[in-house]
């Protein structure tokens, strides 16, 4: 049997609904042996993130040396990154080990509103990871501070948006629309040839903490199963899909999706 595996790069969520810990179920529920890079550990609930301890980056180093010296890795996904000297490490380790198949979540503000990545680090991500990322996954507000545009709504502007992304070095571009209005959420992927819109009912529900965690780590996990990047999108759309719409219903704030709903549920 064919091991995959998958490595996420990102901050920890003690309560369990996004960052590392999401992407550690997601890949254990699309079948992927799961690896993790701590950058950051959040003290976080469904009400917020109330502390915020940044990794050394030396020691960001010494993970990903650990990990990519030894197992290696089918795909990578980074989310909350933190600051730009952390940025800088996590992309030179990812050229030193020529790493394919990289999913940027270009991760800025938690739902709740604290920030995940200080202001300083913006252009970090653009100058030295947009440029390794196979798929970048910004929601609307995160593709509104990368491409400098005032307002992103229409899919119009969704489409503008990804060509300067892809322009900017990344090989294919999601621009997410949960942050949209309207009866349907689209994402819109873009390969700097064809855009696929993706698109399902908006479920109206406060519990939608880690969505963009999830999202980007199914992705990382079609990809390192061999999946193209419109399949692997597409599950990943089906499987956070499947997590929203059955939501669990745990804790007083945003709560977390359903990572085991896409295998357990009934569609
Ligand atoms: N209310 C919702 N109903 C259905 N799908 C949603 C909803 N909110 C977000 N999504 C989906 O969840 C994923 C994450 O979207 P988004 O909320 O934009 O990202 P982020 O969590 O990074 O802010 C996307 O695939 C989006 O289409
Ligand atoms: C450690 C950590 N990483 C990322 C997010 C963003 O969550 P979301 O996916 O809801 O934007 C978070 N709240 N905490």
């Amino acid at each position: 049997m064919a091991v995959y595996k998958a490595l996420t790069v990102a901050g920890s969520d003690s309560g369990g609904g996004a960052g590392i810990q999401a992407d550690i179920k997601t890949f254990q529920e699309l079948g992927v042996f799961g690896m993790s890079v701590l950058t950051a550990l959040t003290a976080q609930n469904t009400n917020g993130v109330h502390g915020v301890f940044a990794v050394p980056p030396e020691f960001v180093a010494q993970q990903m040396e650990a990990v990519l010296s030894d197992l290696g890795t089918d795909a990578v996904k980074t989310g909350m990154l933190f600051d730009s000297s952390i940025i800088r490490t996590v992309a030179d380790k990812l050229k030193e080990y020529k790493v394919k198949n990289y999913v940027l979540d270009p991760v800025m503000i938690a739902k709740g509103g604290a920030p995940l990545l200080l202001e300083e680090a913006v252009a970090a991500v653009k100058e030295y990871l947009l440029p390794l990322s196979t798929v970048v996954t910004p929601n609307l507000p995160e593709a509104e501070v990368l491409t400098g545009m005032k307002r992103i709504e229409t899919i119009e502007e969704m489409k503008e948006a990804a060509r300067i992304l892809h322009e900017g070095g990344a090989l294919n571009v999601v621009i997410k629309g949960g942050h949209g209005t309207g009866p349907q959420v689209t994402d819109l992927l873009y390969d700097g040839d064809t855009f696929i819109e993706i698109t399902a009912d908006r479920f109206d529900t406060p519990h939608t903490h880690g969505t963009g965690c999830t999202f980007a780590a199914a992705i990382a996990a079609g990809l390192a199963q061999g999946m193209s990047v419109p399949d692997a999108v597409k599950q990943a759309k089906a499987f956070i899909t499947a997590a929203i719409t059955h939501p669990l219903g745990i804790g007083s704030g945003h709560g977390p999706t359903n990572h085991w709903a896409y295998n357990r549920c009934e569609k």
